[in-house]
């Protein structure tokens, strides 16, 4: 694929003249309002130890050689190494599923939060990848660090709805949604996809979804939507939408008991913000899931 610039429109694409799009809805406007306040130092210390900053979990078995004795001074700061080497393992796992990516191809990212994926999948592939975001200040965080490592040529994030972005149909080679997707509609949003992917190109998304072999959203599913301010969506809504956008499911993943030893570990943390126990309970209900999916474009 030859692609310099997937987008339409270049305006907003340096942070200096950033042009901010009113939100869509009022529902965008407050998602906006949380992430532009949002500084967590569960995310921004992590973060810190390597310089990719995630708003995502973690998956795979704690390395407890790494950790040491939690008695030694130095435990805790081993420790949030320890999450974020988890963190960064889960976004490693989305870019794995992403297939063959050429040097000029362009990926998209549908709600980059602070840009840590974006910058690993560059990294990785050499491409560009363009990432939208409903928060400034993100977007802002995204770019500062993409010029702090000499990469904004390559690495751009921008204010933008993923539900309506600017990216020319049928031009990206792949694109996903890191725990993203449960601020939109789902139909909308694979709708979206489908039409800036390439015949053959690839989605994937890294969730947290209801189960409905469970019945209904847990007391939990509820407590982490409340917390998030988001709307989880279940594991049958996320299949039924892609069928009907011609995304075909190349692979269901159970991210589940990968994702525990993760919640484990941060419950124990310095750095817990009280939502841990209602993750680790709807994951061991079975109320909740941590799934991935990836598909083909046809
Ligand atoms: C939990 S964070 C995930 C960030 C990133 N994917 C990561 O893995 O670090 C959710 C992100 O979705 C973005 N988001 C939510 N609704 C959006 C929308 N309609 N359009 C664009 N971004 C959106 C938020 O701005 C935020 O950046
Ligand atoms: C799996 C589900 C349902 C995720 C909801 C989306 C979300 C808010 C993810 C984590 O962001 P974060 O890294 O900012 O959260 P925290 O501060 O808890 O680490
Ligand atoms: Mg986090």
């Amino acid at each position: 694929m030859t692609s310099t610039d997937l987008s339409a429109d270049v305006a907003n694409s340096s942070s200096a003249a950033m042009f901010i799009p009113a939100p869509a809805t009022p529902y965008q406007g407050d998602i906006a309002r949380y992430w532009d306040r949002e500084a967590r130092p569960v995310n921004l210390r992590l973060g810190d130890v390597d310089g990719l900053y995630h708003h995502h979990y973690g998956i795979g078995d704690v390395d407890r050689t790494a950790l040491g004795d939690a008695d030694d001074s130095t435990y805790e700061k081993k420790l949030i190494a320890e999450l974020h080497r988890l963190e960064s393992a889960q976004a490693e796992l989305l870019l794995d599923h992403l297939g063959m990516i050429e040097r000029d191809d362009t990926l998209v990212d549908a709600g980059c939060g602070r840009g840590g994926s974006m910058v690993m999948a560059h990294q990785r592939f050499g491409c560009r990848v363009e990432g939208v975001t409903l928060s400034a200040k993100q977007a802002d965080f995204a770019n500062q660090r993409a010029r702090e490592l000499g990469i904004e040529d390559h690495v751009r994030a921008r204010v933008c709805d993923m539900l309506g972005t600017p990216f020319e149909t049928g031009r990206a080679a792949a694109s996903w949604n890191n725990e993203s997707s449960m601020y939109v509609d789902l139909e909308d949003l694979f709708a979206e996809h489908s039409r800036i992917l390439a015949i053959g190109g690839r989605y994937v998304t890294i969730t947290g979804c209801w189960n409905p072999r469970y019945g209904q959203p847990s007391k939990y599913v509820s407590q982490i939507n409340a917390h998030f301010e988001c709307n989880i969506h279940s594991r049958r809504e996320y299949l039924r939408a892609m069928a009907d956008n011609r995304l075909v499911p190349q692979a269901v993943i159970d991210l589940t008991p990968a994702t525990l030893p993760y919640w484990e570990l941060r419950a124990t943390s310095s750095l817990v913000t009280g939502i841990e126990k209602a993750f680790i309970n709807s994951y061991e209900d079975g109320s909740f899931q941590y799934l991935l999916i990836a598909a083909d474009r046809v």
